[in-house]
């Protein structure tokens, strides 16, 4: 098998390089190899996942693709990972930061859910980190930024898990206004308790959504189906489902609604979204679901509306601090009101949980291995949430001495020039650039390239001040 030839180096740290030309005089390439056109090493170990007819770019030795995946990803998804031949290495929990960091150092690709925390710290030392794979809806454990700016993209799932999410809060719904987590509790406990009082029907009541995303909008279309009223709030005017009815304020909805279920993501603005002057214009004897992120409700908050009975009830699949494992995390030490919380009545704790089916997971895996391998083969973009979004259309298969340059770069003028005053030497057959933010990515097909061409190609575009990145496929 012919040596790996994916470069990546980072600005302004020591040149890391996954396989670098300097390495070619004592790679496995022999003179005859490397006289041979490139195409003919490919063939060997074909990626399962191109359509028929194009070329696979196979720029490397798969085996030398190392991926650490943490937090229990869906076999599914390391299943496509490992049939393209890369290291995979799974973990079932996230890792303290200190082993994350000695870890992190090593890999091309990590893969993570809600868990792990990849902060500018850590992403510092993943000297030779290519891409990271969200195997979950949020992205805001990692720093997307700093990510962008070292050239890394970072992919998600962004609703294969929303269709559960919805469903866990339906079934709470029924939970909270039957009181059933109390009821079940006493039962375990041996106390048969048989009350009416307080307990409800929901048929008729009102659902308040706090943001009317993916999940949002589909827990708006169950709740109707299920006789209730719905009304939501969101920053950005939205398309009402059904009979429900978009309400201006936060404050409206409070107002209004007999169950409050939030579903925003994790920003500045949500932070605390819910605290002691929202709870205030809650009804008296409402509740409030929160299966979004653990910032967005102020938890002592709640923990004073629900002693003085003016939230009935309320569920949480979210924390401020969630543990990295399972075990008898849940205490003081996690949280400080961590007891607090765990004597009040009809208050159902689960542990992020909401996205945690068999059919989510399964899709969550398939879905951004999926982007992952498109990635690191290609250099595709698709379904980044932190780089522009960049495709060209797959290099054929009869299509020979061809060259895929991808060129991460800071977004400053005069960048295409210079480097098709390097390409230019070549044939450039296609060629695509987009930018986001301070970041551009740039992608060019580039024909009539020798073997030995390459490796001069690499070298002049390293030599571009705007460099964030680069990487040659072929
Ligand atoms: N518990 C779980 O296991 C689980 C599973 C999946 C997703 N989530 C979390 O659920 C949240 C929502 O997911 P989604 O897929 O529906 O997201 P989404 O991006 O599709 O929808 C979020 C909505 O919130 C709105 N929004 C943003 N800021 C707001 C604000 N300040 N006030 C009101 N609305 C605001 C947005 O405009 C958007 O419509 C995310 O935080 C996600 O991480 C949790
Ligand atoms: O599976 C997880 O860890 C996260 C689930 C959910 O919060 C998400 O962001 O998709």
């Amino acid at each position: 098998m012919a040596s790996a030839q994916d470069i990546k180096i980072k600005p302004g740290a020591p040149r890391e390089v996954s396989h670098s030309f300097q390495n070619l005089s004592t790679s496995p390439v022999t003179p005859q190899l490397a006289a041979q056109s490139f195409a003919s090493s490919w063939g060997a170990k074909l990626p399962q996942r191109i359509a028929p007819g194009e070329r696979p770019l196979k720029p490397f030795n798969t085996q030398d693709v190392k991926i650490l995946l943490l937090e229990n990803v869906n076999k599914a998804g390391q299943d496509i990972l490992r049939e393209q031949g890369y290291q995979v290495e799974a973990l079932k929990t996230s890792l303290p930061e200190d082993q994350l960091i000695e870890k992190i150092r090593d890999v091309q690709v990590i893969g993570i859910r809600s868990k792990t925390k990849l902060t500018e710290k850590v992403l510092r030392e993943a000297k030779n980190l290519l891409v990271i794979g969200c195997f979950c809806i949020g992205t805001n454990q990692v720093d997307l930024d700093y990510a962008a700016r070292q050239g890394i993209a970072v992919f998600n799932s962004p609703f294969a898990n929303s269709r559960s999410v919805a469903e866990l809060v339906i079934g709470e719904i029924i939970c909270l206004a039957r009181q059933l987590g109390d009821r079940s509790n006493e039962m375990h406990r041996g106390t048969w308790n048989k009350v009416s009082a307080k307990c409800w029907e929901i048929r008729g009541k009102t659902l308040g959504i706090v943001g009317y995303g993916h999940i949002g909008s589909q827990l708006s279309v169950l709740a109707e189906s299920m006789g209730m009223n719905v009304i939501y709030y969101d920053v950005v005017t939205l398309m009402a489902l059904g009979t429900s009815r978009q309400v201006p304020t936060l404050e409206a909805l409070l107002e209004e609604s007999d169950f409050v279920t939030l579903h925003v993501p994790d920003l500045p603005e949500t932070r605390n979204l819910i605290s002691t002057p929202q709870f205030e214009r809650m009804k008296s004897g409402s509740y409030l679901i929160n299966a979004s992120r653990g910032s967005v409700v102020d938890i002592p908050a709640l923990v004073k509306a629900m002693n003085s009975g003016h939230v009935a009830g309320a569920a949480l699949d979210v924390y401020p601090q969630e543990p990295a494992a399972n075990g008898d995390y849940f205490n003081n030490d996690l949280n400080v009101w961590g007891e607090d919380l765990r004597s009040l009545k009809n208050l159902i704790l689960t542990p992020h949980i909401g996205g945690s089916t068999e059919e989510a997971q399964r899709a969550i895996g398939i879905e951004v291995s999926e982007a992952l391998v498109r990635y690191i083969n290609q250099g595709i973009t698709l379904g980044s949430v932190n780089l522009p979004e960049v495709q060209l259309r797959s290099i054929k298969l009869e299509e020979d001495n061809k060259a895929r340059v991808i060129f991460i770069h800071n977004n400053v003028p005069g960048v295409l020039r210079k480097v098709n005053e390097i390409l230019g030497d070549h044939n450039v057959d296609k060629q695509i650039s987009d930018s986001k933010g301070d970041i551009a990515y740039l992608m060019a097909d580039v024909s009539n390239v020798k073997f030995g061409e390459i490796k001069d190609l690499w070298e002049r575009l390293e030599l571009l001040s705007s460099r964030v990145l680069t990487r040659v496929l072929y």
